[in-house]
């Protein structure tokens, strides 16, 4: 099975509603779809979102790293030389782990089919369904509320409510919505970076304070402040999750060594795909630190890697997968199933993607 192409085109996607995070709103998925093919007629699909404010990936910069680095690199290569190739996709340039992200994901793809596996049970086969939560934009506390009371309805048992755009009023978000639910459902929140590391202590222990029950905080201080990451978890109770402060292998290491977070968010848009993503499970292992696995504004097609990924490790406890179902589309036919919060792996080979509608590979 030896790669002849490797093509590119544009999804996408509206969402249901406008996605608003401390860091950005958003109105639909518009990301590059990557599709490799193979002399046997295989192909396999992979997927990156233009996340500009985390990653630094822009749509032009995706595009011309897989056109221009990383396609010659692979072209003519067999899939089942798998390291080599692993070993090239990091080799060739650093960081724009979106692109290589989506052609590793597109070669896992690929090498599940090479052995007629499904790529969850190539990876250790823990599990083939999952639960994921679903993500509350930041708005007024009202709004917030109204909105969480609907994911409820729908089924939902974990809510991960964005903050982190004023920490006092993220308190009054934190308690509306509590008082909105009650107390059967988990609440994680995500500061996405918003906050200082005391004004995060301030707010973190006024809701602990309140009895507001948070399952964990995601990323409370801007990125490169692992110091400040140490002193917020220093300093509450409620689980501290480290997410954009952890993009490689070595970041989750130093992390983990600080004791800067008591958690890891992996995204394969932040480690560069499923091969170093592993890494980073393993090294979690070996720490005993449990992990979520989250994406970005990404559709089905890489949205289902993450799961595969999810299914296929112990040490992943906690998901964070709710971007295809924020989507008011999905022109993806195969991959996993979403059922609101249930998501399901068929036993179809490599990530089972049948056709992907809509996109214009030319
Ligand atoms: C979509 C997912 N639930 C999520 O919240 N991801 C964000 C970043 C998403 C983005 O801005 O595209 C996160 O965990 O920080
Ligand atoms: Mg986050």
């Amino acid at each position: 099975m030896k790669i002849v192409d490797i093509q590119m085109g544009d999804l996408i996607i509206p969402l249901k509603k406008p996605f608003k995070t401390a860091l950005r709103t958003v109105n639909a998925v518009e990301d590059v779809v990557v599709k490799i093919i193979t002399d046997t007629g295989h192909v396999g699909y992979g997927e990156a979102p233009p996340t500009a404010v985390i990653t630094g990936d822009t749509t032009g910069a995706i595009k011309w790293a897989i056109e221009k680095h990383i396609k010659p690199q692979l072209i003519g290569m067999e899939i089942e030389n798998f390291e080599e190739m692993m070993i090239r996709l990091d080799k060739t340039l650093v960081k724009n782990t979106s692109a290589k992200a989506a052609v590793d994901i597109a070669l896992h793809d690929l090498y599940g089919q090479l052995y007629n596996a499904p790529l969850y049970k190539l990876l250790g086969g823990y599990r083939k369904e999952i639960i994921t939560d679903i993500t509350i934009s930041v708005n007024d506390p009202e709004e917030m509320a109204r909105d969480s009371i609907e994911a409820v309805k729908l089924g939902y048992r974990t809510l991960k409510i964005k903050v982190g755009k004023d920490a006092k009023m993220d308190i009054k978000r934190m308690k509306a919505i509590r008082e909105a639910i009650g107390y059967d459902v988990d609440l994680r929140i995500d500061a996405n970076q918003g906050w200082k590391p005391k004004e995060a202590v301030y707010s973190l222990r006024k809701m602990e304070d309140a009895g507001l029950n948070i399952e964990f905080v995601e990323q409370p201080v801007v990125a490169h402040d692992f110091e400040g990451l140490k002193l917020v978890t220093d300093n509450v109770s409620i689980p501290v999750l480290a997410d954009e402060s952890v993009f490689s292998a070595k970041d989750a290491m130093t992390i983990i060594q600080m004791r800067a977070a008591d958690l890891i968010n992996i995204k394969l848009m932040k480690t560069g795909g499923i091969h170093n993503a592993l890494k980073i499970c393993s090294i979690a292992e070996v720490y005993g630190v449990e992990c979520m696995i989250g994406c970005m504004l990404e559709s089905k097609l890489s949205v289902t890697a993450a799961v595969h990924l999810a299914a296929a490790k112990s040490i992943i406890t906690k998901i964070d997968l709710d971007g295809p179902v924020l989507c008011a589309e999905n022109p993806i036919e195969g991959g996993a199933t979403f059922e609101e919060y249930k998501i399901t792996l068929s036993d179809s080979p490599g990530l089972g993607f049948k056709e992907v509608k809509g996109v214009d590979f030319s």
